[in-house]
């Protein structure tokens, strides 16, 4: 089985065309993703993508963890996904609609004079601040500054759904920030009954933030892009930050803008392809 490898500011993918026969008829993903995905036995990479026909969209994805959960969006991966299908005509069209299990995602490719991509920028829809729409328990209403009890510690985070959940921890010092402790225990907190990413955030200035996070189905990654427009809503909600917002992560930046006049959250980032391969099944 044919594959690509992307990236987003590191956070990897494993991309496979499934648009026909036989791949178009498969059930066992979720197996082949924790196969694929595994960096020793496998390709290696924190999710994998797979492109389907749509009838409502241009095309239709699935992303699956690299633990085999399959989670609503995911903002590198779709970048990756963009490029994928433009550069190889499945889609010849700059404006890609993606049809997602948070409904339709819209990546614009952004290209230099030469007509190289250079980038893409999703409209990644509104964030839902409602706690059943988290979903995370509790008074119904947003969930912005609230105390969560986590084992013998009591942490304030803020909660921030952008079609997948997000809890927000923010801190001092980024470089101190508890990610590999405090975040895979947040990430299976009851508080959150579809579990949840957990982000750690330290504001710079108005216009920048850093963050690092634990995700949801694959622990420690390099970049989440839905994490981080997650960050400037959540930050937004606190008075931290303006809507316009560089965050910062390991693997370098995003670029984030909640718009006021329509409430939706665009974000900006590279793509990149590091190699092709073929897959035993
Ligand atoms: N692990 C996430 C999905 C991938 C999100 C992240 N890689 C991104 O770029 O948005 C979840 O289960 O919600």
């Amino acid at each position: 089985m044919e594959f690509v490898k992307m990236h987003g500011l590191g956070n990897d993918f494993i991309i496979v065309n499934a648009m026909e026969p036989p791949l178009l008829d498969r059930t066992d993903w979720e197996e082949i993703a924790v196969r694929m995905c595994d960096r020793h036995y496998g390709i290696g990479g924190d999710g994998l993508i797979l492109v389907f026909p749509s009838d409502k969209a241009d095309i239709r994805w699935r992303i699956l963890n690299s633990d085999g959960s399959e989670p609503e969006m995911c903002g590198n991966g779709i970048r990756c996904l963009a490029r994928y299908v433009y550069e190889r005509g499945i889609v010849a069209k700059r404006r890609i609609e993606v049809d997602t299990l948070a409904g339709i995602i819209i990546p614009e490719i952004i290209t230099d004079e030469a007509g190289a991509v250079t980038g893409v920028c999703v409209d990644m829809g509104e964030p839902r601040l409602q706690r059943h729409q988290i979903p995370m328990v509790g008074p119904e209403g947003p969930a912005v500054n609230q105390e969560l009890a986590v084992g013998d510690e009591a942490v304030r985070v803020t909660a921030v759904s952008m079609g997948n959940p997000h809890c927000l921890i923010y801190v001092n010092d980024i470089d101190q920030a508890p990610v590999t402790t405090l975040g895979p225990k947040v990430e299976v907190h009851p508080a959150f009954p579809a579990k949840t990413n957990v982000e750690f955030v330290q504001v710079v200035s108005p216009d920048e933030v850093q963050m690092r996070v634990w995700e949801r189905g694959a622990g420690p990654t390099l970049a989440c892009g839905t994490g981080a427009c997650a960050t400037v809503v959540g930050s937004v909600l606190n008075g931290y930050t303006d809507r316009k917002v560089t965050v910062h992560l390991a693997g370098g930046p995003l670029h984030i803008e909640w718009r006021e006049e329509n409430n939706r959250v665009y974000m900006t980032g590279p793509a990149v392809e590091v190699f092709r391969g073929d897959f035993p099944l």
